[in-house]
């Protein structure tokens, strides 16, 4: 039985004052509850001391595809490892679009996540055209394989997929459960083809305006197995609301 995770992917929000207010609410509520928060690497210090000893694992949103180097600006994997992080979020459609991130350098980075021992949530998913062209599947079909042709499917083992739509994401206009529980399961099924004990392992999340008012809907679906939840995982309410509808 897959145990479903819900992480917050807080995005470039927050400050020491928000984020103790934030995690200060979480941590008790969500007591025994696995649950996830990924945020800026500024506060993987503050996340790490917050939430220590408590069910809710925390994470960055990037990482470096390279080990170590004169790479200004980058942050590697053991970097990651040396805060404490279980998780780290790779090729999240702000980082394809936003800052050209290819599936090439998106399988890197899971590569490098994955040597160093942290789980990576790779993120997949197609933008409003590509849906209305009906390329869908395509499109996270090809994002899989890029993962898949460089680290084989048996990676999946220990990462976590997150589908999200892109024309879902920050805009209010969620997937109907419908929709998402078919990506879902196209995903799994895709999979499943090539390794069934890996499909039925795997934690696949929906993500794109995921609120407490749809969460249950969206977690009773069977392919769906958890959340990332952006915008929300930064009211506290919101975000146990969630957690605890995924729980159920
Ligand atoms: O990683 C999270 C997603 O981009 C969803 O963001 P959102 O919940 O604000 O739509």
């Amino acid at each position: 039985m897959r145990k479903k995770l819900v992480a917050g992917n807080w995005k470039m929000h927050g400050s020491l004052a928000e984020n103790a207010a934030l995690l200060a609410a979480i941590k008790p509520a969500l007591a025994g509850i696995e649950a996830a928060v990924c945020v800026p690497f500024p506060y993987l210090a503050q996340a790490q001391a917050a939430l220590a000893g408590s069910s809710i694992a925390w994470g960055a949103q990037n990482l470096s595809e390279q080990p170590k180097g004169a790479f200004t600006g980058e942050v590697s994997a053991a970097m990651l490892l040396d805060f404490g992080c279980k998780y780290v979020i790779v090729g999240h459609s702000e980082r394809r679009s936003l800052y050209g991130e290819r599936d090439e350098i998106v399988a890197k980075k899971y590569m490098a996540a994955q040597a160093a021992g942290l789980t990576p949530i790779l993120c997949v998913g197609e933008s409003l055209q590509e849906r209305e062209s009906g390329v869908t599947e395509a499109v996270v079909a090809r994002q899989l394989d890029a993962v898949i042709q460089a680290a084989g499917v048996g990676s999946l083992g220990k990462a976590v997929v997150a589908y999200e739509p892109v024309w879902a994401i920050g805009t209010g206009k969620t997937a109907t459960p419908e929709q998402a529980q078919a990506v879902h399961a196209f995903i799994r099924g895709k999979i499943a083809a090539l390794d069934g004990a890996v499909a039925d392992g795997l934690v696949i999340q929906y993500g794109g305006s995921v609120k407490a008012a749809n969460a249950a809907e969206l977690m009773a679906q069977p392919d769906i197995d958890g959340g990332l939840i952006g915008g929300a995982s930064l009211v506290a309410d919101e975000f146990i609301a969630i957690c605890r509808a995924a729980a159920r």
